[in-house]
Order: C-alpha cells, then sequence, then structure tokens
C-alpha cells in the first residue's frame, strides 16, 4: 500500500494524517496542541508538527506529503531565512486600523475588489504588513520574505532555507491581498503599497499538484493550500456545494468558476486548490462561542447540547450576539459580545445554551446571504470543523438555514484535503484521485425566520 500524508496546521492545534494513496482510507492519525494567543512564533507549529508526527507513529513509510493551515499569518523571513517576528495570525485584530487606511490609499473598497476580489480588513496579510511597517519599522526593513504558515511549514519539511525556494499555491496566495485569484498573479505594487515602499519577496506560485521539493527521507511534498481550500478539496465540493465549516473561524464558502467581486467587504474572491474560485465569507467567532458559553456554564459540549436543544425556538426572547473577540464579517474589530432581552422566564442555562448556539448559526446564515448575493447557487450544505460534533449545532442549523444540512461523519477535513493532495502530486494526473466519498447525516427542520429577524434587529 502506498502512503501519504496530509497537515492541518490550524488555529488551535496540528492534526496529521496518514492514507491509503489508491483509496484515501485512513491509516493512522496524530494531534498536538498550538499555543494560544493571536501570534505565535512558527517554530512553535514546527514543534506541534513534531509532536503529532510522533503521534501518528512517524512518517518515514509515506511517499508524499502535503500540509494544509489556518491562511493569512504574517510569516516574515530575513534575508538569511529566519523568522524576524512571531507571526500575526488571521484573529489578530491589531490591524484594523492599518486596513482601513490601505483601503483609502488604493481609492477605496472597489479599487481592492476590482485589483484582488478582496478588501482589506485586519485579518488580511496585506493589512497586517501595514501594521508591520507603521508600528515596528525595524522589523519591516529586516524582513526580506513574507510568506503563509502553509508555505513556512512546507519549506521547512523540504528543508530548504533559501529564500528563492519558497513556494506556495493560488489557494492560500489569494488570501494575502496581494495576489489575484481572477488573474493568477502577485500584485507586487500592493505589497509594497502596504510595506511603504519598502519590497519583499514572495513564494513562487506552484501548480495545485506540482512537487515543490523532498522530505529529508525522499517523500514528495506537494504545494499544500489554506486551510478551507485543503476542506473543498477533502470533500471533492462541486459548484453548489456550500461547505459550512465551524472550527476556531466560521466559514461559509463554495467552489466556483466565477471569481468574486465584492467591494462590500462580505465576500473574499479567494481561489480553491484545484484552479477554480473559491468565494468565502468568514466569520472571527464560531467553535469557541460554544467553548465559551460552555465553560461560563459550568458544562460539557455534551450537557450544553442538551440544554440547548431543551429551550424553545428563539430561546425565549434571549439573543447573542457572539461577538467576543471582535468580528471580521461584519467588520467590527472593536465590537465585543452581548446577550439581549434578559427576563425572569428565559434567565436559565438552557436559554442561554440555545442562544448561543443560534447566535453563532444566524450569522453563519448572513454569510449565505452574502455568497448568494455574488451569484453562488445553493444545492447542498455541508457543515463541518469541530464545531459540527455538537448535536444542537447539527439539529437546529437547517432551522435557522432554511434548508436541510448534511453533516459528513465527524473528521479532519483540512487534513484529509491534503492528503488528497499529495496522492495528487504523486499520482502526477491531471485530476486529483477518486477517492469513496464520506457518508453524511442529514438533517431538516422547519426553517425559524422569526429568530433570524430577531437576531438582524439586536444585532443592527
Ligand atoms: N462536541 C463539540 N461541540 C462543540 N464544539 C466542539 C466539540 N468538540 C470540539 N469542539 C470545538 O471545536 C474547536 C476545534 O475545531 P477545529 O475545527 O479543529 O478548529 P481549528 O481548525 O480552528 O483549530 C474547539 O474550539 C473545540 O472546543
Ligand atoms: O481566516 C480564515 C479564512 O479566511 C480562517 O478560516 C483561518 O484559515 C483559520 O481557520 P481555522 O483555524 O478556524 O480552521
Amino acid at each position: 500500500m502506498t502512503l501519504v500524508a496530509g497537515i492541518d496546521s490550524s488555529t488551535q492545534s496540528c492534526k496529521v494524517m496518514v492514507c491509503d494513496a489508491d483509496t484515501g482510507a485512513l491509516v493512522r492519525e496524530g494531534k498536538a496542541s498550538h499555543p494560544d494567543g493571536t501570534e505565535v512564533d512558527p517554530r512553535e507549529w514546527a514543534s506541534a508538527l513534531d509532536d503529532a508526527v510522533a503521534a501518528a507513529g512517524g512518517l518515514d513509510d509515506v511517499a508524499a506529503v502535503s500540509v494544509g493551515a489556518q491562511q493569512h499569518g504574517m510569516v516574515c523571513l530575513d534575508d538569511a531565512g529566519a523568522v524576524v517576528r512571531p507571526a500575526l495570525l488571521w484573529n489578530d485584530t491589531r490591524s484594523a486600523g492599518a486596513a482601513t487606511q490601505l483601503v483609502e490609499d488604493l481609492g477605496g473598497p472597489d479599487a481592492w475588489a476590482d485589483a484582488v476580489g478582496v478588501v482589506p480588513l485586519a485579518a488580511i496579510t496585506v493589512s497586517k504588513l501595514r501594521w508591520l511597517a507603521d508600528s515596528e519599522p525595524a522589523n519591516a526593513d529586516r524582513t526580506s520574505a513574507v510568506c503563509l504558515p502553509h508555505d513556512w511549514l512546507a519549506w521547512q519539511l523540504t528543508g530548504r532555507s533559501d529564500l528563492g525556494t519558497l513556494a506556495t499555491d493560488r489557494g492560500d496566495a489569494s488570501g494575502t491581498g496581494y495576489f489575484s485569484a481572477a488573474t493568477d498573479s502577485y500584485r507586487t505594487d500592493l505589497l509594497s503599497l502596504a510595506l511603504r515602499g519598502r519590497t519583499a519577496a514572495v513564494p513562487r506560485v506552484a501548480g495545485p499538484a506540482e512537487r515543490i521539493g523532498e522530505t529529508r527521507w525522499g517523500a514528495a511534498v506537494g504545494p499544500g493550500t489554506g486551510d478551507n481550500a485543503a476542506a473543498a478539496l477533502a470533500l471533492d465540493a462541486q459548484e453548489g456545494d456550500v461547505v459550512v465549516s465551524v472550527g476556531t473561524s466560521g466559514v461559509v464558502s463554495a467552489v466556483s468558476v466565477t471569481p468574486a467581486n465584492d467591494p462590500g467587504g462580505f465576500v473574499a474572491g479567494f481561489a480553491d486548490a484545484t484552479g477554480r474560485q473559491l468565494p468565502l465569507v468568514c466569520t472571527l467567532n464560531a467553535a469557541r462561542v460554544l467553548d465559551a458559553t460552555a465553560s461560563l456554564l459550568g458544562v460539557d459540549h455534551d450537557e450544553l447540547s442538551r440544554l440547548a436543544l431543551s429551550a424553545p425556538s428563539g430561546s425565549g426572547g434571549l439573543v447573542m450576539v457572539p461577538y467576543f473577540e471582535g468580528e471580521r464579517t461584519p467588520n467590527r474589530p472593536d465590537a465585543a459580545g452581548s446577550v439581549h432581552g434578559l427576563r425572569l422566564a428565559n434567565s436559565t442555562p438552557a436559554h442561554l445554551a440555545r442562544a448561543a448556539v443560534e447566535g453563532l448559526l444566524c450569522g453563519l446564515a448572513e454569510g449565505i446571504d452574502h455568497l448568494i448575493a455574488q451569484g453562488v447557487t445553493v444545492r447542498r450544505i455541508l457543515l463541518i470543523g469541530g464545531g459540527a460534533r455538537s448535536q444542537a449545532l447539527c439539529e437546529l442549523a437547517p432551522a435557522i438555514f432554511g434548508a436541510p444540512v448534511l453533516v459528513p461523519q465527524p473528521a479532519e477535513y483540512v487534513a484529509i484535503g491534503a492528503c488528497r493532495q499529495a496522492a495528487w502530486t504523486l499520482a502526477g494526473t491531471p485530476e486529483p484521485p477518486q477517492w469513496s466519498q464520506t457518508s453524511t447525516r442529514r438533517f431538516e427542520a422547519d426553517p425559524a425566520p422569526d429568530v433570524r429577524e430577531r437576531y438582524s434587529s439586536v444585532r443592527r
């Protein structure tokens, strides 16, 4: 059996899966935690990867490996290839002011949507680079190259240190704000605009199944990609499939042949890992809303779910707007979460649990609406990510989305997508290998538009 490995270096942890290259059957897996916080020394990712690989029984017998990772993180390298400062992650909002300035500098949101399909927000790499130029000019001066978390980890796997050997793929490059998914080209003028006239090298954009190097034991290293593009590859998402991921981030995305152009800044015009587009809406608050509410109530996730399902639809008028970490969609970096409509009758753990699940889902439902406004057709909604392990989330999602929801078997879909890319790199075929698709559970419910209406009015 030929084995391939896929890595998901996500916000909270590193997951490694080893699969049969022909069928995609899982052979073994491992996981290790990442440190908390919104800035992380990339060497912590390498160390978590080592631990996750050890937990997965090593990779010496795999013939190819690919890395999927959290998008947008700013990894700055000096001319010797050393890390200049800890990486600012996608969920670090200190770059919010820099994003606003950058939008103005290019002539407004329309100019950005036309240039790269992405209007800078705090999350986007280009905004983090402007923050660096203004707040840490000495570090900006020392930065000879800038890359993303997956680019850096894949580079580590190849054992190279020459900046000219850095590689990325168009899926992750499209999340930088200086690469256009519509034209498949860098806009180094925008990178330079962010860095206030400085220049920095960027990784070469490899093809979707290109071998970008070899590990020290001789395995092929695939191009890797951003986590959301990897998940779409795992699910073999086709046009009409809307993937909703409830991890640290809440993500609504869909593969498409048409690049997104949303000057409103809700939908980002990213690329997928196969050559298509991946219009995407991302929120800052998802699975951790459930984590925080469970901890507030002193219960575990199973009990939180049971409580939420025991309360009435609409939580008796209790509405949670879950902007615990500020928010990205809508763009409210300085917001805080709030609970509205407290009455004696709804001041119970069950009502609060339900309000948390409903509030989280209402934010994602707005994301689906934004995709539809960009011309995306919704044929199927697939729910994945750590939060999809919550029975309450699965049962309430169809009511809030107003459509049936398919929940694939709980699994690490980003790592599986990276495995599939590794197998594709090994096969060298024009299309990715056909692996049998996971079974799904179908959830249906009567639509609850009143819950969404109340949420929208409270949010406004
Ligand atoms: N049964 C569950 N119900 C709700 N949330 C869960 C459950 N199991 C795990 N989670 C949450 O899912 C999150 C991890 O999901 P994951 O998709 O791996 O995130 P990320 O990719 O951002 O690291 C954690 O916040 C975790 O607490
Ligand atoms: O910023 C985005 C997408 O634009 C996030 O989806 C990150 O890619 C982090 O993903 P998770 O760790 O939450 O899976």
